[in-house]
């Protein structure tokens, strides 16, 4: 304790650095990591009204502190409203660091472990062909096939689930939960989070509307927890289940256990955690990448070079073509880094938590919070502390990625056109750190890999034409609140050629 703080902004008395903190749209990753420079420190400190934030600015720091100490530093910040009032504490990601985060991560690793995620490789396929159609019909709604495409793949693996139209009631359902949590991080911040006790007022009490409001969100939240799990168990007594994350879970936990509800809540509780955790990061990665694409016409030219080669114009690319896609690869490893999804730790799910402390918009977005006192390199950290890592700072550090501003995915080749293992993999960082990192990490990147090689494949994305005649070229702007966004940018995409819209009319017939 009589040892410093790391470095940071002076603060004022009482306040501390309430005013310093930048808000997401004014890009605080690179506040941070100027405050770093400034101070000659990989890490910062930034405290308000008492609560203590330190910021992770290199791999090296944030793997020590998050990975291995993570023992100590995987807690998270409690968080009234979205997890005790709205409903949201089963949520994996938002739970205490205790015995149900680690039995539902015991069985997030049963499902999503890298050996046992590859067999759902074909409801990835398939949900992927049905993205390829809805493009085709529908180019103009690039997003919403996006969220149709990330939400029937998670259906399908979770609960063998088939999502066919863009309004299915089980995306409708999915969707209404994820919204709730984006609409209580985006509402700003709740007295409650600061003063817990006012969770007891009634709802009839003045200035209680946080109660009546989260009422409405847990209706939602309650149906994505039970609606989807209870329709497989009904399914499960006249055997009609295919392979899925909730039957095998049901078989492998369920059949004996100690204590049937827990396990239950538990089995519950970790499915529901892949929509939240899955859908949205997802639809964020590969807007990232349609962009990319508009932008780097040259960059899809040579992936189709690629493609052709290995994989023709008479079929879809598969999973086996992937040790043949090198290229493909580095385009999956760029759109990781270029624009990471989530830039600042896991602004990902919460937004609020440090906001619940300070009071304003725009606080650094979230942490593994620290649960004993410790010391960094000369520093004291205080038990409480919340940590979070500078993905965007570590995915453009120019040392380990020259020109990192650059979308460019020969980074990751050997100029024999094979990847280079000595380039830094994006993921080192992208899905965050220690005990708490995305579970979902590798069925992401196969969804994201097949998503993108049937698209080049099949498809040419170019910049809209104005009235003027001229092309137009995207700002490149994101939305930065919940996770960060591309705001939508007008490109027109087209099939390759007549042969390519005859296998996508095939495909079509195929899923019929
Ligand atoms: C591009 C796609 C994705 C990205 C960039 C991403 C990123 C992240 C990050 C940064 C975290 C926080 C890790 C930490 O606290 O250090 C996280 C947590 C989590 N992710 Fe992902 N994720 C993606 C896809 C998925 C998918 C597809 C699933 C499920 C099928 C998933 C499920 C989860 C869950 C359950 C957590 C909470 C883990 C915990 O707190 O223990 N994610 N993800």
């Amino acid at each position: 304790r009589q040892l410093p703080h790391p470095p940071g902004p002076r603060g004022l008395p009482l306040v501390g650095n309430l005013f310093d903190i930048p808000s997401p749209q004014a890009f605080p990753w690179e506040t941070y990591l100027e405050w770093g420079r400034q101070h000659d420190s990989a890490i910062i400190r930034v405290s308000a009204l008492g609560m203590n934030v330190v910021v992770a600015n290199t791999l090296e720091v944030a793997n020590e502190l998050l990975d291995k100490r993570s023992a100590i530093y995987s807690d998270r910040p409690r968080m009234v409203m979205l997890c005790e009032l709205v409903g949201f504490g089963w949520g994996t990601a938002f739970m205490p660091y205790g015995d149900p985060w680690r039995d539902s991560r015991r069985m997030a690793h049963h499902e999503f472990s890298p050996s046992s995620v590859k067999r759902f490789r074909p409801n990835e396929h398939k949900a992927t062909r049905r993205f390829l159609f809805n493009m085709y019909h529908h180019p103009e709604k690039m997003m919403d096939n996006l969220r149709h495409l990330a939400g029937a793949t998670i259906l399908s693996i979770g609960y063998d689930i088939d999502v066919k139209s863009l309004h299915d009631h089980w995306i409708v359902t999915a969707e209404a939960a994820a919204d709730s949590i984006s609409e209580t991080t985006n509402a700003g911040s709740y007295l409650v989070d600061v003063v817990p006790i006012l969770k007891h007022l009634p709802v009839w009490f003045p200035g209680a509307g946080f109660q009546k409001q989260a009422r409405t969100w847990r209706a939602s939240v309650d149906r994505l927890l039970n609606a989807p799990y209870e329709d497989v168990q009904r399914r499960l007594v006249t055997d009609e289940v295919g392979d899925c994350a909730a039957k095998s879970l049901i078989e492998a936990f369920g059949r004996t256990p100690k204590d049937p509800a827990y396990t239950d809540y538990i089995m519950r509780a970790t499915l529901g955690s892949l929509y939240v955790g899955g859908a949205d990061t997802t639809v964020s990665a590969l807007g990232s990448f349609f962009l990319a694409m508009v932008l780097n016409p040259e960059i899809q030219e040579k992936a189709r070079k690629e493609l052709d080669h290995v994989v023709g114009s008479h079929r879809l690319p598969e999973f086996s073509d992937e040790p043949s896609l090198p290229y493909i690869d580095a385009i999956v490893k760029e759109t990781l880094r270029w624009n990471p999804v989530v830039p600042l730790g896991d602004q990902l799910l919460f937004p609020l938590s440090v906001r619940q402390y300070v009071l304003i918009e725009g606080a650094p977005d979230v942490p593994h919070m620290l649960t004993e006192d410790d010391v960094y390199n000369g520093y004291f950290l205080p038990k409480g502390t919340l940590v979070v890592a500078n993905t965007w700072a570590i995915l453009h550090d120019a040392k380990a990625y020259p020109e990192p501003s650059k979308y460019n995915p020969d980074r990751f080749l050997r100029p024999d056109g094979t990847l280079d293992p000595s380039v830094r993999d994006p993921s080192v960082a992208a899905f965050g750190f220690g005990r708490r990192i995305c579970p979902g990490r590798f069925m992401a990147v196969d969804s994201i890999w097949i998503t993108i090689a049937s698209v080049l494949s099949m498809f040419e994305i170019r910049k809209a034409v104005g009235e003027d005649g001229k092309q137009i070229t995207p700002d490149g702007e994101y939305h930065r609140a919940f996770l960060c966004h591309p705001k939508p940018f007008p490109c027109v995409i087209k099939p390759r050629s007549k042969e390519h819209e005859v296998l996508l009319m095939e495909l079509a017939q195929q899923d019929a």
